[in-house]
């Protein structure tokens, strides 16, 4: 056993826990808060710094307050249910203020931060472990462990979710294809749940058969399985799964990208079409960059024609579809932004380039936009750090900030959705 010391928390870290100073050393202490006394006992490094874990609050901060959730704050998902919403809210906000400032936007407008309410995320990337008796843990992963916290409830996600959990654990107990790991994934389309099993054995025809009976018995309109990191086929369809963007009904493919809430989705494509130019010629045309199933092209395809560019074929052609079916005017064209980003002259034809990328950002692209000057990006990130990387070099390349939109998306982690509108 580690001895324990008394440690006062100064500060918040970008990921959420507390930090304190011990003999010129950082020491992060999850689930603490600014101000407090701790006792703690440490466990390990990170980088150069140490990490610890409260035993005691001696002196509690006038802020905390009592957790949403009985997982927390074993459960991963969640960092920062202990904190009042006043200061957690402004520590959020506070996040894209400092990334825009560090990019070079200092007097950046940035408005009151987006909220989504408890209870409210549509999609859940769960991890499965069979344990030695068969029982299966289904759950988010420890704080910082690769041990699983089997989860009897979620105070973020959808109840429809919730529910099933436990029914999930029944199945997958006699399922032979779930070895030892695996994952569902699942997305509350407008459908129903839809689900993708992950498993690290064969399904067989019985695994099969089980697979479309729980899809019937729990309104589930379709089931896709892979095994390990294979590509998913179809294990049980009952019905169409499917959900609409600016009443445009697209049927993405099993596991795909959403956003993470339907409140989250509408504060991200408001401030999008916020950020458009108000009048926009009837030729006009805009691009939608990483634009997954087309959450934010048919929107967009409200105000002007649209090019949707994504990397995943089975997103385009889900898009595509969706598009010819509806007569929408969005044109999905397939492209890794990452090894052929658009090039400047390709870029000249847009009013208006919207991009949505991956959590690492868009390096390799946006100084292309950059260097083609257009005129208005709207960048739409949920990490900070790589936003204001991507930032820096439209500040360098003389673009200003003319919005500025943070969106707590994912309640209670650190994470920050954020859109914002650059123009020159
Ligand atoms: C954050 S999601 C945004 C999706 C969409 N805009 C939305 O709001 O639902 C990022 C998308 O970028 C795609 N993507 C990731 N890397 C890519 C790349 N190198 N080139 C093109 N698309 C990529 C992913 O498949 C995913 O659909």
């Amino acid at each position: 056993m580690a001895d324990s010391l008394d440690l006062r928390i100064e500060d918040l870290g970008a990921a959420g826990d507390g930090i304190a100073r011990l003999e010129g050393r950082t020491v992060f202490v999850p689930a603490t808060l600014p101000g407090e006394q701790v006792r703690a006992a440490l466990t390990g490094k990170r980088g150069d710094a140490l990490t610890a874990e409260a035993e005691a609050i001696l002196v509690p901060s006038p802020d905390r307050v009592a957790p949403a959730c009985p997982h927390f704050p074993d459960c991963g998902g969640c960092t920062l249910q202990h904190w009042a919403d006043a200061p957690y809210a402004a520590w959020k906000r506070a996040k894209l203020v400092d990334a825009l400032a560090r990019a070079g936007f200092g007097d950046a407008p940035v408005a009151p931060l987006a909220r989504t309410p408890p209870a409210a995320r549509r999609r859940a990337d769960l991890a499965l472990r069979r344990g030695p008796g068969g029982a299966v843990a289904l759950g988010f992963h420890a704080r910082g462990s690769g041990s699983i916290v089997d989860l009897a409830t979620c105070a973020v996600l959808d109840p429809r979710l919730v529910a099933l959990f436990e029914p999930l654990r029944a199945l997958l107990k006699r399922l032979p294809a779930l070895k030892r790991d695996g994952s569902a994934v699942v997305n509350l389309l407008d459908t129903g749940p839809d689900l993708l099993l992950r498993t690290d054995g064969a399904l067989d025809a019985p695994g099969r058969a089980a697979l479309a009976a729980f899809a019937a018995e729990h309104g589930i309109p379709r089931i896709a399985w892979a095994q390990g990191n294979g590509a998913p086929e179809t294990a049980a369809q009952l019905g169409a799964a499917a959900i609409a963007f600016a009443g445009v009904s697209v049927s993405p493919p099993p596991g795909a990208f959403l956003q993470a809430s339907r409140e989250g989705e509408a504060a991200i494509v408001g401030a999008v079409l916020a950020g458009l130019p108000d009048k926009l010629p009837p030729r006009a045309a805009l691009a939608d960059l990483f634009a997954g199933n087309g959450t934010l092209s048919f929107p967009l395809a409200t105000r002007a024609r649209v090019t949707a560019f994504e990397g995943m074929a089975e997103s385009v052609a889900a898009l595509s579809a969706a598009a010819g079916k509806a007569g929408a005017r969005v044109k999905a064209v397939r492209r890794d932004l990452d090894r052929q980003p658009l090039a400047a002259k390709e870029l000249h034809e847009f009013a208006t380039v919207v991009l949505d990328p991956p959590y690492a950002g868009a390096p390799v692209q946006v100084p292309l936009l950059a260097r083609a000057q257009v005129p208005r990006i709207i960048y739409v990130s949920c990490n900070p750090a790589a936003l204001q990387r991507d930032a820096q070099v439209l500040a360098r390349a003389g673009y200003r900030v003319a919005a500025a939109t943070p969106v707590d998306q994912f309640l209670w982690s650190p994470h920050l959705e954020s859109v914002v509108v650059f123009t020159r």
